[in-house]
């Protein structure tokens, strides 16, 4: 594995099998404990051989070994000291299967194509999903997750209300694959699971040099999700401009904001860069935002 390939919570029940109680994550460790589980993430994922895996959050190892053994190389990421220690030991000394003893939100992620196969910490999911694509720039490809239920459901509800949400489904397809039963965990989660399907667009909406730009039209127009379309985007666009666009649309000027669809939104921002003064275009965010 390269070097430049470096990677550079609160809910459900206690784990015991880790550091415990005193460890960084007890209430986070989930095992999981189906192969069938896991074989069906691996087949999900689509890899290619010798693509770069990451496993974030490895546990003990009930992803990261098959990945393994499928040839793939893999970046095991896992922040409980007792975790990593009986990781190492299991890996012995197989040169595919590399273990950084991190928290992953301070890695670095590769800068080469990656993919994602993992039964993330529940509490950071949107942390986690946040590196992986609030810069959409970033190789990440595509990734095979374990997130909560409701999660789960969160980040593929129509209409999209949360700005940050629209920016990820604008640059990946964000797809619930199935319900994950809570007996195929040990200990078991109070909440059932689901598995995250999320793939980036081969031809997204909105060119990538874009996103920032993108971005701030996002957080201003969404910043009431319910407002009418007329009143959200007043600020950027005149009347006529606004009556305009919604025809080109096929909406009516009184829908709320958040019923544009990901395409209807890309064709907005069309309008804006093209039609509007850049004087009245929003202020785009500084790095680092989040919301
Ligand atoms: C749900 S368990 C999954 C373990 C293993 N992948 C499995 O499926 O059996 C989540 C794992 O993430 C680890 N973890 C929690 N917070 C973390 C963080 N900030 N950085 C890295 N690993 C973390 C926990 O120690 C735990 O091993």
């Amino acid at each position: 594995m390269s070097k430049n390939s470096r990677i550079s919570q609160k809910n459900g029940s206690r784990g015991t099998q880790g550091t415990g109680k005193y460890g960084p994550n007890s209430s986070d460790q989930h095992l999981i404990c189906s192969k069938r589980l896991v074989r069906r993430m691996i087949q999900l994922a689509e890899t290619k051989p010798h693509s770069l895996v990451l496993d974030i959050g490895a546990g003990t190892g009930a992803i990261t070994m098959p990945l393994a053994q499928e040839g793939l190389r893999v970046l095991a990421i896992e922040n409980d000291p007792a975790f990593a220690e009986k990781l190492r030991r299991k890996c012995g000394e197989a040169d595919h299967i590399r273990i950084i003893e991190n928290d992953v939100l301070k890695c670095t992620l590769p800068r080469e194509p990656f993919v994602v196969v993992s039964n993330i910490p529940f509490s950071i999911t949107t942390p986690i999903l946040g590196k992986l694509m609030d810069q959409p720039a970033m190789p990440f490809q595509r990734a095979v997750l374990i997130v909560e239920y409701g999660a789960a459901r969160r980040f593929t509800a129509d209409p999209i209300t949360n700005p940050r949400i629209l920016g990820w489904r604008m640059w990946f397809d964000i797809t619930f694959v199935q319900t994950v039963s809570s007996v195929h965990f040990s200990p078991p989660p109070r909440v059932n699971a689901a598995i995250l399907l999320i793939s980036r667009k081969s031809r997204p909406p909105v060119a990538i040099g874009e996103h920032r730009r993108f971005m701030g039209l996002a957080l201003h127009a969404l910043r009431s999700p319910y407002m009418p379309v007329r009143e959200a985007l007043s600020g950027i666009f005149t009347v006529p401009q606004i009556t305009r666009l919604t025809r080109n649309l096929g909406i009516d000027r009184n829908e709320p904001i958040c019923s544009l669809n990901e395409t209807q939104w890309a064709l907005t921002y069309d309008a804006m860069r093209h039609y509007v003064d850049p004087h009245r275009w929003p202020r785009v965010p500084k790095a680092g935002w989040t919301t």
